[in-house]
């Protein structure tokens, strides 16, 4: 009983450590997750080049999934990930939605695309990976596409489909999400209620910006990163609670961003969006 499958990471455009609702968008960099089912009833796991990575979510992962559709089997989880951890790239949501899905694949069954999705949610939760859930980013990396949503109550407020260009910036530190300062994350709040005005109204560029703004100060990232970038990209933002910057875009304006970016210490790369989401196989 083997199952693989694979769920993209994202980027940010509205944070929702200041209100609660949130929004983010997929990219071309996957986390793939195999579990392999048998009948020991105990669940271990993994993360490829990590010996040391803390596996407790895509554990609960898997024991979520058989609680609901297996019948008492444990196995081991695998995760193999494009994109580092703790780095605002959502890997988190990637890997739980991964491991669902691949852990579905070894039953054999199958759930609605959104239940899946909630699934790794409320794992995320009980692991204590999330402040507030993060359907946002686990919506975008499961559909596809950019999603808004109200994670104080995991509605999904709206999803679009995009093609943009994507450049990206990780330095070299790390940043857990839920080591994230949310006081100062809730000064920011009118300035995030702008952002998700924005973002419902399809201007997802401009809500980026501003969030970018907003978030680099709450949480003490530089700014000069968002400021090398603009005025040619349609939108740049910290990622998550960085320290990664997303910035999209034409095609020549974002590889311009990501030109001025090689010269940061850390890692550059040029991206796409995607609308296809997560899969098994
Ligand atoms: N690729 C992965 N495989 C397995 N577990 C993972 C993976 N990525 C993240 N996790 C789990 O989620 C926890 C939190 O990771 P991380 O801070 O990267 O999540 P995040 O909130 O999505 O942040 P970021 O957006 O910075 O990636 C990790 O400690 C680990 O338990
Ligand atoms: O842990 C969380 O609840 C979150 C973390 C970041 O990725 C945020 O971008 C997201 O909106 C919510």
């Amino acid at each position: 009983m083997v199952g693989t499958a694979r769920a993209p990471a994202a980027g940010t455009v509205l944070n929702a450590l200041a209100t609660g609702t949130g929004s983010a968008f997929a990219i071309d960099e996957d986390v793939r997750a195999t579990v392999e089912l048998d009948r020991t009833g105990e669940v271990t796991g993994e993360v490829a080049g990590d010996p040391d990575a803390d596996t407790t979510l895509v554990e609960t992962c898997v024991r979520r999934v058989v609680a609901e559709h297996g019948d008492g089997e444990g196995g081991h989880v695998r995760t193999e990930s494009e994109v580092p951890m703790a780095g605002g790239l959502k890997s988190s949501s990637a890997a739980a939605n991964a491991t669902v899905l691949a852990t579905l694949d070894a039953l054999d069954a199958d759930m609605p695309r959104e239940a899946a999705c909630l699934l790794g949610v409320e794992a995320a939760r009980e692991a204590g990976v999330t402040v507030t859930g993060a359907f946002d980013d686990a919506s975008a990396s499961m559909l596809g596409g950019v999603t808004v949503t109200d994670n104080t109550t995991d509605t999904l407020l709206d999803r679009r489909e995009v093609a943009w260009d994507v450049a990206v910036y990780v330095p070299d530190e790390r940043a857990y999400s839920a080591d994230a300062d949310v006081s100062r994350c809730e000064r920011v709040a009118p300035t995030a209620r702008v952002v998700e005005e924005l973002a419902l109204d399809g201007r997802y560029g401009e809500a980026m910006t501003v969030n970018g703004f907003a978030f680099c100060a709450a949480l003490g990232f530089d700014t000069e990163p968002m400021v090398a970038a603009l005025p040619d990209v349609a939108g740049v933002s910290l990622s998550g609670t960085g320290p990664s910057y997303v910035a999209v875009g034409e095609t020549d304006a974002v590889r311009a961003a990501r030109d001025r970016w090689s010269d940061y210490e850390g890692t550059t790369w040029l991206t796409t969006t995607r609308t296809d989401g997560a899969r098994t196989g």
